[in-house]
């Protein structure tokens, strides 16, 4: 096997087209580190797993499906404890923060990581970073232990508070620095006597633009040849982050929208010529409104971002309404709030305005598709409709998650911390078909997860909807040679 030794990519080559993407690890630029048993291997819950360590070489596959001529592909570092530790329990200091929007299963992320800490290593010097990346510089922290995060779970949010913007990575990384030198202990090394060492832990909670900052905050950390390993829990309620099969909060908020699509059905069926348009999240990507739709059976119509629509002629959105109605009397409509961006920059004056992180500020597309179908109407004088417009968007992102994400959420603490323990640094961590694996934050933030609308997915939607494509076959063909497949959700 061989390694290629660029700083940035940890690429090893084997057998039978074999890949490995690795993460960095501590002893890549602290030679010589100590290290300790794990503490884990003295714990009554785990001392009846039989095959509780895992195995250095185990490595989780990115392509499930093969051909049998295919070679092996690529491979990512499975997560999971290890027999060997680098970090002393007492010694260690560890902080986490959450940033970006909010998310279902936040408050359980940090409620596990605090609990794994503690339980499973005996770390209980934890802090919590106030109000997102800026905390780490202007804002107070908060001590968590088991006790402080007990309940956290059950609430919507996070503890922490978060923001957007204020990504200042000098700044950040004295701060970690500062508190790590504050914090210092002394201890007696068998050759050199007395020796101050300073030792932390950094986790680091949120979505693309969070885990592009966990980057360069690990690059600096590694120019500086601190001993501070940073790990990333990728939290997305879009479902935006690659490689991963799918983020925290994601099944909750598919969950929580079916309450909004029924309360748009209700009001369509009860009145004549109804249309309920629901409004999801989804700035890039419809991931959330194309699993709400196909959840739900009562969508007649899902609008992504993905896929380009047309309003006005024949195939467009207002004859397939117009067709729908008189078929069925009602009709409820899901569109996903990166949607139609384009049309809407057409008719109304573009604001190009942004957030503090630069993300492109939205204008209200279910709004605007609402007014533009009550127009439409009004206009042909031929049918009267009703249009309820219901935009849930905030009360899905508030709720707490439910209980498959908590299970999920622990799933992400737990593996980070093992991850963390290990040396590991410069890692997402996050299930690669099913198995929990550390990725390379470069994997991470190369692209944004999207719904490939050639994909069999997008077509269970168009069958389950019945909905026109608003594609022509040319448009179809350059999609098919343009896209790549998506390897994961679909
Ligand atoms: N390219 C980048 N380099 C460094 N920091 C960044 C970068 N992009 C964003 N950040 C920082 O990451 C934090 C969160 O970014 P952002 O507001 O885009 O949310 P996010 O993590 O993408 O989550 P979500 O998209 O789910 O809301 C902000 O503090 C922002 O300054
Ligand atoms: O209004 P805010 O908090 O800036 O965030 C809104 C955005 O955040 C997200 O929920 C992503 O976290 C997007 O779906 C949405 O566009
Ligand atoms: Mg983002």
């Amino acid at each position: 096997m061989g390694h290629s030794g660029n700083l940035q990519l940890k690429v090893v080559n084997g057998d039978a087209g074999y890949v490995l993407e690795d993460v960095p690890h501590l002893t890549d630029y602290i030679p010589d580190l100590p290290t300790y048993p794990n503490p884990l291997q003295f714990n009554a819950a785990y001392s009846v797993v039989k095959q509780y360590f895992v195995n250095v070489d185990d490595s989780v596959s990115q392509k499930i499906v093969v051909h049998k001529d295919s070679p092996r592909g690529t491979h990512f570092r499975r997560a999971g404890p290890r027999q060997k530790v680098y970090f002393e329990s007492d010694e260690v200091h560890a902080c986490i923060v959450t940033c970006g929007g909010l998310c279902p299963g936040l408050n359980t992320v940090i409620r596990e990581i605090v609990c794994g800490l503690y339980h499973m290593y005996g770390v209980s010097k934890i802090l919590g970073i106030d109000g997102g990346y800026r905390g780490f510089y202007s804002k107070n922290t908060i001590d968590l232990t088991p006790k402080v995060v007990n309940d956290i779970h059950k609430r919507g949010g996070t503890i922490l508070g978060t923001s957007r913007g204020g990504h200042d990575t000098s700044k950040i990384v004295d701060s970690i620095q500062d508190r790590g030198i504050n914090q210092l202990h002394w201890h007696i090394d068998p050759v050199i006597g007395f020796d101050k060492t300073f030792m932390m832990q950094v986790y680091i909670i949120g979505g693309d633009g969070t885990q592009k900052g966990a980057a360069v905050i690990y690059e600096e950390i590694r120019q500086r040849g601190l001993k501070v390993a940073v790990a990333g829990i990728p939290k997305t309620i879009d479902n935006d982050i690659p490689v991963i099969d799918k983020s925290f909060g994601f099944d909750t908020a598919v969950e929580e929208a079916q309450r909004a699509i029924n309360a748009a059905h209700v009001e369509a069926e009860s009145i004549e010529n109804g249309i309920g348009v629901v409004k999801l999240m989804g700035r890039y990507c419809g991931f959330i409104a194309m699993y709400a739709t196909l959840g739900s059976r009562d969508v007649d119509c899902c609008l992504i971002p993905e896929s380009p629509f047309y309003l006005e002629g024949e195939g467009g959105l207002y004859e397939f309404i117009e067709k729908r109605l008189k078929e069925n009397g009602h009709m409820v409509i899901v569109i996903a709030e990166g949607a139609g961006q384009d049309l809407l920059a057409e008719s109304l004056q573009s604001m190009n305005q942004q957030d503090a992180s630069g993300n492109k500020l939205l204008q209200d597309v279910g709004l605007w598709i609402s007014h533009k179908i009550k127009d439409h109407f009004a206009r042909l004088h031929k049918m009267a409709i009703n249009l309820k417009y219901i935009d849930p968007t905030y009360m899905i992102r508030a709720i707490p998650s439910n209980a498959s994400d908590n299970v999920y959420c622990t799933l992400l603490a737990q593996s980070a911390v093992h991850g963390a323990m290990a040396g590991y640094t410069g890692f997402t961590v996050g299930p690669v078909n099913g198995r929990h694996a550390y990725i390379p934050f470069n994997r991470i933030n190369e692209r944004q997860n999207q719904v490939v609308i050639t994909d069999r997915m997008w077509a269970r939607v168009l069958s389950s909807t019945n909905q026109p494509s608003f594609l022509s076959a040319d448009d179809l063909a350059e999609f098919k040679r343009e896209k790549p497949s998506c390897p994961v959700v679909g």
